[in-house]
């Protein structure tokens, strides 16, 4: 009998997905079990005998999805965005009910992507300022992105950590909008765009520097380690894990 890890895709037809199908095919320890998309049973995991499977669907079903996957004891590599806190919780209740399986939800899969955070996160105390431009294709359902949104949280938290305050912006009119979208007092500008993929700014600023973070996936093969590593990770880590970068050996 094979050894290899059974891996089932969902959003198998999406753009992501359909690379992340390709991927798992060429693996030679991983045997694509299931490639399922919209109005398929997710039923037929059990049949496959889905040991991982990996969510690329959209932030309206992902929680649908998990309650099934984490039900039957499958452990799950979650890509598709829209988390929120309460979201979160949500997904820590199932698997309390299911304590063997592991859950991994990482807004970027991309090694520069995971890196923009982490040096992101480092900057954060050392500047009064700082603000995200994210800048992707049209086709996007939700923003901001999983990974700006993720991003100005860990800046948020390491501002807190170092006792920083509110950052300075006199502003006192505006339009709707022109300021970009508060996360955790950090202002986050979403761009879309025909002809992009997935791309993002950190600005860092204070007295006489700027400091700007730039990372640019130019195509979805740039997702595809992050994909596989989390496959093979993910069963070691019961519970709920965020982040990559927590399989990610970064010192
Ligand atoms: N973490 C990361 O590194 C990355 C995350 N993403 C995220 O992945 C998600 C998908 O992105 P993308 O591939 O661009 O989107 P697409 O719309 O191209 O693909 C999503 C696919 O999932 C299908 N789908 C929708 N609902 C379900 C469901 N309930 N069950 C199974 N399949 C379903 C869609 O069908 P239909 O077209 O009929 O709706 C579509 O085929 C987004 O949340 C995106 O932000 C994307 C890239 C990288
Ligand atoms: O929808 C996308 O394309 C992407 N979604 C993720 C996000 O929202 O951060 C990851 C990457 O930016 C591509």
């Amino acid at each position: 009998m094979s050894s290899k890890l059974r891996v089932a895709v969902l959003g198998a037809q999406g753009r992501i997905g359909s690379e992340a199908v390709r991927a798992v095919e060429a693996a030679e320890d991983l045997d694509l079990v299931a490639a399922l998309d919209r109005d398929d049973d997710l039923a037929a995991l059990t049949g496959a005998r889905a040991d991982v499977a990996v969510d690329l669907t959209h932030p309206d079903a992902v929680l649908g999805n998990l309650t099934h996957l984490i039900g039957e004891g499958i452990h799950a590599v979650v890509g598709t965005t829209g988390w929120t806190p309460e979201r979160l919780e949500t997904v820590r209740g199932l698997l309390a009910r299911s304590p063997g399986t592991g859950v991994l939800i990482a807004p970027n899969f991309s090694i520069g992507a995971v890196l923009t955070m982490e040096f992101a996160r480092k900057a954060a105390r050392f500047f009064e300022s700082a603000e995200v431009v994210e800048l992707h294709h049209p086709a996007k359902a939700d923003a901001p992105s999983g990974t700006a949104t993720r991003t100005a949280q860990l800046i948020a938290g390491a501002r807190g950590d170092a006792g920083l305050g509110p950052q300075p912006d006199a502003t006192s009119t505006a339009l709707d909008g022109a300021r970009g979208a508060d996360v955790d007092g950090v202002p986050v500008h979403s761009v879309r765009l025909r002809g992009l993929l997935a791309h993002q700014e950190v600005l860092f600023g204070d007295v006489g520097e700027t400091l700007t973070i730039r990372h640019d996936s130019l195509h979805h093969s740039s997702f595809m380690p992050g994909v596989l590593l989390g496959v093979r990770r993910v069963a070691s880590a019961p519970g709920l894990t965020v982040g990559l970068e927590n399989f990610l050996d970064l010192g």
